[in-house]
């Protein structure tokens, strides 16, 4: 583990706001790390969202940096072109990548942050190698597609292993975990070594985004935070 602690970042998923009120939702979270965009295309899932045009409307508007998540197939030709949209960071999938080295390399030459997202049946040991090539390592905690799904601890060993295989190599990698993220699950998450969250319900679901932003944080951040030794205080 690094000495000092990861710092806890709440990226809120605009697939839970209201898609009609899309300005008026980011002014909702305005304590957010980023903004997570959830562009599917109906194809590498089985649901459809946004595209482009409205996403360089977003850049346009948004005060908080924009971290778009393509869930779509064809990305190799797509992501590029987000990244040229002045997005912070643009986070592909690598099973619809054919070749994931060489779209990270472009998006960091477009000046995005790279991200990289593997779906729930993905390993991510034939990746590791990679992890100097990317900002972010995103392990997806459902099956991508729709919001509201309940968290798969099964992705717990998962994310524990890109975490050891990130401190182990030294490299400044974000490990994102998206779906599920709520004040119960976050606290598993964040100890087996996620530090950036996607919270969709968990954040919009409540009369105050702003305020479950806040706990979700404190709760992330208290996960990350090794814990001080404790004193045996018993005589012997
Ligand atoms: O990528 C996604 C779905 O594919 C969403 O970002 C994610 O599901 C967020 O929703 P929730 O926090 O409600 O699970």
């Amino acid at each position: 583990m690094p000495s000092s602690p990861l710092k806890c970042c709440i990226n809120p998923s605009i697939l839970s706001a209201d898609f009609v009120n899309l300005a008026s939702e980011l002014a909702r979270i305005s304590n957010a790390d980023a903004v997570h965009v959830d562009v599917m295309d109906n194809d590498f899932v089985p649901n459809l969202t946004i595209g482009l045009p409205v996403v360089e409307r977003l850049q346009d508007v948004s005060p908080i940096p924009l971290d778009a998540h393509l869930m779509i197939s064809n990305v190799d030709r797509w992501a590029p072109q987000f990244a040229d949209a002045g997005l912070s960071s643009v986070t592909f999938h690598v099973e619809a990548s054919d070749a994931p080295i060489k779209l990270a390399r472009e998006l960091r030459a477009r000046g995005a942050k790279a991200g990289m997202a593997l779906r729930p049946a993905t390993p991510v040991e034939p990746y590791l190698d990679m992890l100097p090539e990317l900002d972010m390592l995103l392990i997806m905690t459902v099956e991508p597609g729709f919001g509201g799904q309940a968290f798969l601890d099964v992705m717990l060993p998962k994310i524990r292993r890109a975490r050891a295989a990130v401190d182990g190599s030294g490299v400044d990698v974000a490990i994102q975990v998206d779906g599920g993220i709520t004040e119960e699950t976050i606290t598993r998450a964040a100890e087996a070594g996620a530090n950036v969250f996607v919270a969709g319900s968990a954040v919009y679901g409540k009369a105050s985004p702003e305020e479950a932003i806040e706990s979700l944080r404190a709760k992330g951040q208290l996960a990350l935070t090794p814990k001080a030794p404790r004193l045996n205080t018993t005589a012997s």
